[in-house]
C-alpha cells in the first residue's frame, strides 16, 4: 500500500505552493489515477514519488515503512510523457539494458511479454517501433527493473484512439502484478480501469472515486 500523509512541495523560489497537503491511499494491485489540468502539480508529485524531488512537508509510506527519496528510487519505476523522446539505445535490447549491462535474456524476455512486444526483433531500432510500441517499450524499460510501483506520466498522450484503447487494456493486465498510479489531463480511457481517481487542481489533491 502506498500512503501520502499531507504531502506539500513549496520550493522557496515559489509565491505558493506546487502540491499542498496530499493525502493519498493506494492498494497494491490497484490503478490510481490523479486528473488535473496544466500545472496543477500532477508531473511534481510523479517526481516526489520516483524520489526525483523531495517533499517539503509530510511522509510517503510504502505498506509501514516511511520512504526517504532514496527508497522511492528503489521502488518506483516512472515513465515520463513521450517517453520515445529518450530513447538512447539503437536496438531494443541495447535500450534495456541501458544502467542494466548485466540483465539476463529470461528478464528481458518477461519484460517484454508482459508488454506484448515478444514477437519483435531484439534488433528492432526503438524508433522504428509504432507510436503504441514505444510506449509498451518504455513500459518494459522499467519493468525490468522490477519496481514495486509504476508511476505514468500521460500515457496515452498524443496516441490515436486505437492505440489509447490498447494501452489502456495493456495497463489493466499489469495491474495484476503491480500497483499503478497514473497522472492525466485526458483520462478518457483511463477512467474505466481506474480503482482509484483523484482531482488535483492548483496542487489541491481531492479523491474522486
Ligand atoms: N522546481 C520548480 N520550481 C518552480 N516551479 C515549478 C517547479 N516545478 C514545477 N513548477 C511549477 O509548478 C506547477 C505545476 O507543474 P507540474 O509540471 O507538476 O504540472 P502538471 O500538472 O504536470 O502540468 P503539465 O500537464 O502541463 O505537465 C507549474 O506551474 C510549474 O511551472
Amino acid at each position: 500500500m502506498l500512503y501520502l500523509k499531507d504531502v506539500a512541495y513549496h520550493p522557496p523560489a515559489t509565491p505558493s505552493p506546487i502540491l499542498s497537503g496530499a493525502n493519498l491511499e493506494l492498494a497494491s494491485q490497484e490503478l490510481g489515477l490523479v486528473i488535473g489540468p496544466s500545472g496543477s502539480g500532477k508531473t511534481t508529485l510523479l517526481e516526489i514519488l520516483a524520489g526525483l524531488a523531495e517533499q517539503t512537508k509530510g511522509q510517503i509510506f510504502w505498506r509501514d515503512q516511511e520512504l526517504t527519496p532514496l527508497d522511492l528510487q528503489q521502488l518506483g519505476g516512472l515513465v515520463f510523457q513521450f517517453p520515445e523522446r529518450h530513447f538512447c539505445g539503437s536496438t531494443i535490447l541495447e535500450e534495456l539494458r541501458l544502467g542494466h549491462p548485466e540483465i539476463e535474456a529470461d528478464t528481458i524476455k518477461n519484460a517484454l511479454q508482459e508488454v506484448g512486444l515478444e514477437h519483435i526483433s531484439l534488433n528492432t531500432s526503438p524508433h522504428a517501433l509504432s507510436g503504441g510500441q514505444q510506449r509498451r517499450l518504455a513500459l518494459a524499460v522499467q519493468l525490468i527493473r522490477q519496481p514495486n510501483l509504476l508511476l505514468l506520466d500521460e500515457p496515452t498522450a498524443g496516441l490515436d484512439w486505437s492505440m489509447r484503447q490498447q494501452l489502456a487494456k495493456l495497463l489493466a493486465k499489469l495491474k495484476n502484478h503491480w500497483t499503478i498510479l497514473v497522472v492525466s489531463h485526458d483520462p478518457t480511457e483511463l477512467l474505466a480501469i481506474a480503482d482509484r481517481c483523484w482531482k488535483i487542481d492548483q496542487g489541491h489533491l481531492e479523491l474522486a472515486k
